[in-house]
């Protein structure tokens, strides 16, 4: 697949083929995003014109969206499973050449993420790990062949300082999200700050993954490793579906 910069329209397309997964009676969870808010609308859409869902949200922003567009929601506490969960991601492992529909989970880590860029992956993970089916939303500049961006870290605030000596002492470099309309960090729905942190390409991500949930004062890092059970790509033209 070409891989080019992302488009609203290639979100949308995304996001609305997901929607139409959603199935009348389903508990879907609802990612956080600008390619997820397409999903959440696309779903609304549907609430109106009958459709019965309840939505359990991964942040303030999609809650605020889930109810501006109308889906019932409800809690991950008040039910027995979730069916679906549809969300977004910052990368999405994919080395699919274009020749296959349907790919076997690779030693390549095919649909393994990192998430966290609006600093949602603590929530976004517990609900999307809950889910009976998990499905990434993606615009292709979100595809590559290998992990490299940095790695979210949502860290309890005065830990912050260890954390980060802890992620050096791992080879990566740590930084504090800087909030963008305020002065200070950015702090997370659950009161958290985050820590990026770079370590290039990532050779071992299921292995660093084990290392970041070990570091006393990490709440949630933002890879998700075999995780995910779909990647729906929009484009300007249409869809492409990896099945894991
Ligand atoms: O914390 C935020 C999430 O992990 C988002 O799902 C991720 O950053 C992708 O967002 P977008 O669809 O806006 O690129």
């Amino acid at each position: 697949m070409k891989r080019t910069g992302g488009s609203d329209e290639a979100k949308r397309r995304a996001g609305e083929r997901a929607a139409a997964e959603v199935e009348d009676g389903f508990v879907v969870g609802l990612g956080t995003g600008s390619t997820t808010a397409h999903a959440i609308r696309a779903i609304g859409e549907a609430v109106e014109n009958g459709l019965e869902v309840r939505g359990i949200p991964t942040s303030f922003q999609s809650r605020q969206l889930a109810l501006e567009v109308g889906i019932p929601l409800t809690s991950l506490d008040a039910v027995s499973s979730v069916d679906l969960a549809i969300d977004g991601a910052d990368q999405v492992v994919d080395t699919d050449d274009g020749t296959e529909q349907v790919l076997e989970r690779s030693d390549a880590g095919d649909g393994d993420l990192i998430k966290g860029g609006g600093a949602a992956h603590t929530r976004e993970k517990i609900v999307d790990a809950a889910a009976d089916r998990f499905v990434v939303v993606a615009d292709p500049s979100k595809l590559v062949d290998r992990l490299s961006g940095p790695v979210p870290l949502a860290v309890v605030p005065d830990a912050h300082t260890v954390v980060a000596d802890a992620v050096r002492e791992l080879g990566g470099e740590p930084s504090i999200r800087a909030a963008e309309c305020k002065d200070g960090p950015v702090v997370t729905d659950a009161g958290n700050l985050v820590l990026d942190c770079s370590f290039g390409p990532l050779e071992d991500p299921e292995h660093l993954a084990s290392r970041l949930a070990s570091i006393p004062g990490v709440v949630e890092h933002g890879l998700f490793v075999g995780r995910t059970d779909a990647t729906y790509v929009g484009s300007e033209s249409g869809v492409e579906v990896r099945e894991y």
